[in-house]
């Protein structure tokens, strides 16, 4: 099975709501779509989405990247090597993790495809359903409260609430929500490297003494700041995730070898895609670190692959793949399904993904 040509799309998905973090405030989904076509008629499916405030990945980028280094590196050669085609695939270009990501995954859907069988189960196969939780954008206290109600109304029990835009109401934001939500539903946290670290150990004290029971708290400071990482974990008793300190292995042996988080939160368009995720999986492992799967704004068919992975890995306990539901529709035919916080796989071959709907190619 040989790759015989690289086509790239666009598609525009509206969210439900706006998505709103210490980052960005989002509308729409506008993600790239990569189309691997090879010589027996299989194709496979990715899906990019830019997310510049975190991975630096524009639209233009990724498209460049694609275009003019991975396209070149990977035509005529086969699925079966995929080990060669990855180290292709990560020495064609420096960085461009989004890039790489969106086509790691439609050669693992072709590799799937090429051995019959799911991809979850190529890689492990530890579950066949995962539970995800759902989002909370950062808005005024008691908005946020019925967001949850109504999060929880959709049969949620875990909530992610984003804080991160103002210290001091980020503690009557999380008073709101647990007062409205009561004690039956975990909240976790994330401040997307909104705080320095004295605001965050300041604020996450606070949120202790309110006994406002948080179950993690997701990249309290900026992502370079490792120090800053680890003397948050080492002052309050919250569990600390690192999200944006890990996009590669080596982050993570660092982040680890330092005890500089408690978790760690892996998501394909940071790690380059499933192979060095592989890799951050077995790192974890080795270090007894339990890993969140994570994912952008994505829709379906990139999201659709970190759920495989999430079913294959036992390292990964905790699952924060709400893209799909966060969108006002799903343009894609095939793959698993996601029925609110419930994501059920099928045993299709490779990522099971037949179309996707509303395609415009470049
Ligand atoms: C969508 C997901 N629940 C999430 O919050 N992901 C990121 C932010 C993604 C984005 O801005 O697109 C995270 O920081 O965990
Ligand atoms: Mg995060």
């Amino acid at each position: 099975m040989k790759i015989i040509d690289i086509k790239l799309g666009h598609i525009s998905v509206p969210l439900r709501t706006p998505f709103k973090t210490a980052l960005r405030t989002v509308n729409s989904v506008e993600d790239i779509i990569v189309r691997i076509e090879t010589d027996t008629g299989n194709v496979g499916y990715g899906e990019i989405p830019p997310t510049g405030v975190i991975t630096g990945d524009t639209t233009g980028a990724i498209i460049g990247a694609i275009e003019s280094h991975i396209k070149k590196a990977l035509i005529g050669m086969d699925i079966e090597n995929i080990e060669e085609i990855m180290d292709k695939l990560d020495k064609s270009i420096v960085g461009n993790t989004s890039a790489k990501a969106g086509v790691d995954i439609a050669i693992y859907d072709l590799y799937g495809q090429l051995y019959n069988a799911p991809v979850y189960k190529i890689l492990g196969g530890y579950r066949k359903e995962i539970i995800t939780d759902i989002t909370i954008s950062v808005n005024e206290p008691e908005e946020m409260a019925r967001d949850s109600i109504d999060a929880i109304n959709r049969g949620y029990r875990t909530l992610k609430i984003k804080v991160g835009n103002d210290a001091k109401k980020d503690i009557e934001r999380m008073k709101a929500i647990r007062e409205a939500v009561g004690y039956d539903v975990d909240l976790r946290i994330d401040a997307n490297q909104g705080w320095n670290y004295k605001e965050a150990i300041y604020t996450l004290r606070k949120m202790e003494d309110a006994g406002l029971n948080i179950e993690l708290v997701e990249q309290p400071v900026p992502g370079h700041d490792f120090e800053g990482l680890k003397m948050v974990t080492d002052n309050v008793s919250i569990p600390v995730m690192a999200d944006e300190s890990v996009f590669s292995p080596k982050d993570a042996i660092k982040i680890m070898e330092m005890r500089a988080a408690d978790y760690i939160n892996i998501k394909l368009m940071k790690t380059g895609g499933i192979h060095n995720a592989l890799k951050i999986c077995n790192i974890a492992e080795v270090y007894g670190v339990e890993c969140m799967i994570g994912c952008m704004l994505e829709a379906k068919v990139s999201v659709n692959a970190a759920v495989h992975l999430a079913a294959a890995k036992k390292i990964i306990t905790k699952i924060d793949l709400d893209g799909p539901v966060l969108c006002s529709e799903d343009p894609v035919d095939g793959g698993s399904v996601f029925n609110e916080s419930k994501i059920i796989l099928n045993d299709a071959p490779g990522f099971g993904i037949k179309d996707i709907q509303g395609i415009k190619y470049i």
